[in-house]
């Protein structure tokens, strides 16, 4: 099976999760594949919110209205894809660079379902560069804290995030303890935040896989 059908497949089982509520959605080719499964159930939620401006465009562009995280109460799920997972559901993310407004709207969602095909689960993260969201004027600084830790960063050359912030993908970094990363990386001044989505794993990973959608929860 191609990796789009899996991703398709994954999506439209993501549809049994969605609440009557307000839904936050997720950033990448996954979470488009979702978008498009919404709109058609449109009316059956109410509102979604947007991890990023490309989302937020892609929910109006199907008549879905999106709203402010800030006019809105704890969302009952968020839905997004990752660049890789673990069993335990620690995942990198960030590959689009949106990383951080992820983080947040999934910091505010009571479930995270994350939707992904069987290429994304791996025994130990770090394959995947790990995303760096920095503040520019701290780009130099932050790469050098990087690199004392092990990682060889390389700047995004030609991109800016939704923040006006730029991003540095961590090669080689030995990801044997995610949660302890994911806070070290964040101590560093001039980061906003890493792709590390480990102190808030994912609840529930549908996986596509040729054998059709396996549902997995940390174990
Ligand atoms: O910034 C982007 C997000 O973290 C995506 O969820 C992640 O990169 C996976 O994207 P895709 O579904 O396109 O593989």
């Amino acid at each position: 099976m191609k990796q789009d059908e899996l991703k398709q497949a994954v999506a439209r089982a993501a549809i049994d999760y969605v609440p009557q509520g307000i839904i936050g959605v997720g950033t990448g080719s996954t979470a488009n594949f979702f978008i498009d499964e919404l709109a058609t159930i449109r009316g059956r939620f109410e509102a979604a919110v947007a991890s990023s401006e490309a989302t937020a465009q892609r929910l109006k562009n199907h008549g879905i209205q999106v709203l402010d995280l800030n006019s809105v109460g704890e969302l009952e799920i968020y839905v997004d894809g990752a660049d890789e997972i673990t069993r335990h559901m620690h995942m990198i993310k960030g590959g689009g660079g949106a990383l951080t407004r992820e983080k947040i709207v999934a910091a505010c969602s009571k479930k995270f379902i994350c939707l992904a095909d069987d290429s994304k689960l791996v025994e130990v993260l770090g394959k995947f560069p790990l995303p760096v969201e920095v503040i520019p004027m701290a780009q130099s600084h932050v790469a050098r804290e990087l690199v004392k830790l092990g990682g060889q960063p390389v700047l995004r050359t030609g991109f800016t995030t939704d923040n006006g912030n730029v991003i540095l993908d961590v090669h080689n970094l030995a990801i044997t303890n995610p949660v302890e990363l994911e806070k070290q990386i964040n101590q560093i001044v001039g980061v906003v935040t890493n792709g590390l989505f480990a102190q808030r794993p994912a609840d529930i990973l549908l996986l596509g896989t040729a054998d059709g959608v396996k549902t997995m929860q940390a174990g």
